[in-house]
């Protein structure tokens, strides 16, 4: 059984006709996207936002209508995975590297909906290091003062050289052992001149859809 394969497919019962809809990224919403597609090839009609290159490519090749940012305010829905979710609905993403894009997208939906396998819920955050996009300039400082906040942060490579996102951005992967206050601490992070944004997503997602092992779905909300 495969459980990303059946959370990404079964999210698609949230898409209509005629909607405006955020692609997240990462290999549990590859399926949701496959699915989609073949959706589109059977005439829904819809428009899609990429939170990502590769999702852009991914969606290109599936032969997904898509719109760009400057031509809508708003999405219908946003459909995107996770690395943790809470029982709060309260979540860590960027394990992919994409959180700012898929934070600015989630923010301007009506419908954020998650799409998991049930190893990514735990009772609290935080055993996932939450990933923080940073500027390259001044990363050793912005590095310390990560620190300060209580945890330790290692900046992320790809092949032996600093990983870089969509953006030109690096990530500091944040390893705090809780995260007890995730509003409290996603404010202080982004307060912090070098950062562009956290992967704690707080008061986002309305519906979880948390594929298990059995093949049993549950649906947080
Ligand atoms: O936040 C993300 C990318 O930035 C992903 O949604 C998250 O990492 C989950 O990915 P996967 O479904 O591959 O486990």
């Amino acid at each position: 059984m495969n459980s990303k394969k059946l959370a990404g497919e079964k999210a698609v019962q949230y898409v209509k006709d005629g909607m405006i809809i955020g692609l997240g990224t990462g290999s549990t919403v590859y399926w949701t996207i496959k699915k989609l597609g073949e959706l589109v090839r059977d005439g829904l009609d819809i428009r899609g936002i990429p939170t990502s290159k590769n999702t852009e490519e991914l969606a290109i090749e599936e032969g997904i209508p898509l719109i760009s940012l400057s031509e809508i305010g708003q999405l219908d829905i946003t459909i995107d995975g996770a690395d943790e979710v809470n029982p709060d609905l309260q979540l860590i993403k960027g394990g992919g590297g994409a959180l700012l894009r898929e934070k600015l997208i989630a923010s301007i939906s009506k419908r954020l909906v998650i799409v998991v396998d049930e190893s990514k819920c735990v009772s609290r955050l935080g055993r996932f290091p939450l990933p923080v996009e940073v500027t390259p300039f001044g990363v050793e400082i912005t590095s310390k003062q990560l620190q300060v906040l209580g945890c330790t942060p290692k900046l992320r490579t790809k092949k032996d050289i600093p990983y870089k996102t969509d953006n030109g951005n690096y990530i500091l992967d944040c390893s705090f052992s809780s995260i007890s206050e995730p509003i409290e601490l996603t404010n202080k992070i982004n307060m912090l001149p070098g950062v562009v944004e956290n992967g704690l997503f707080v008061n986002m997602a309305e519906i979880i859809v948390v594929a298990k092992k059995d093949g049993h779905i549950d649906y947080l909300q």
